[in-house]
């Protein structure tokens, strides 16, 4: 279990505790060192496989929170990651998971040949809610980028083919801190961070 403790003086009053629901360690790794110590509440993590549902980006990302929501009886935060290609009219998206998984980002490059269209987009969206009759509050990331030949770590899902705008390396290949200051899942991190930290007093 991973806990991040808020080192702010709002954080004494408000002491509000928040578990991060999802399966993925990466994931938390990097939203761990995005959110840093700042954070106006205390994070703790809970590695709950939430199913793998269908639709658009928004609904997919509030059911998975109420489901969450629901399991934990308290608040929460998940988010969905959504890598869409341009060429597909912007699928696979939420689908990824699967199609990495039977292809390798270098199967997700091949697949882009014919369309000779590699334009992507990375989208993070995390949710919040406090409880599984609550409100799901949505703050979304996006990157944009091409996918390639796949370079660098191998250590984290599609990093290897997504290279993002304006820069010459994949997310596999910058350095991790650089990955988390650009990133789909900082933008996303960030916006929340925002929404807490002007309602926490
Ligand atoms: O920054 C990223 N860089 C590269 N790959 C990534 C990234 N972020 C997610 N991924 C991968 C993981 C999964 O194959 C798919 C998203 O699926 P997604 O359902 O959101 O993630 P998951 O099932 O691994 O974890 P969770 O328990 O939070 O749902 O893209
Ligand atoms: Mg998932």
């Amino acid at each position: 279990m991973i806990r991040v403790f808020g080192n702010s003086v709002r954080m004494m009053s408000s002491q509000k505790e928040v578990v991060f629901v999802t399966g993925n360690a990466k994931k938390l790794e990097e939203v761990v060192a995005i959110l840093g110590s700042s954070v106006p509440f205390k994070l703790v993590n809970r590695k709950i496989d939430l199913p793998e549902l269908q639709g658009d980006v928004d609904d997919v990302c509030k059911k998975k929170c109420l489901e969450a929501a629901g399991i934990v009886q308290g608040p929460v935060i998940v988010e969905d990651t959504c890598l869409c290609f341009e060429a597909l009219g912007g699928l696979p998206g939420p689908y990824i998971k699967w199609f990495l998984d039977k292809l390798g980002p270098e199967g997700l490059h091949k697949m882009l040949i014919g369309f000779d269209e590699f334009s992507a987009k990375a989208i993070c969206t995390m949710a919040y809610a406090e409880g599984p009759d609550s409100e799901v509050l949505l703050f979304q990331g996006v990157t944009p980028g091409k996918i390639v030949i796949p370079r660098g770590r191998r250590d984290f899902g599609w990093d290897a083919c997504f290279q993002p705008e304006g820069y010459d390396m994949t997310y596999g290949e910058l350095p991790k801190e650089e990955k988390n200051k650009i990133s789909h899942r900082s933008k996303a991190v960030q916006i929340l961070k925002n929404h807490f930290d002007s309602n926490a007093s």
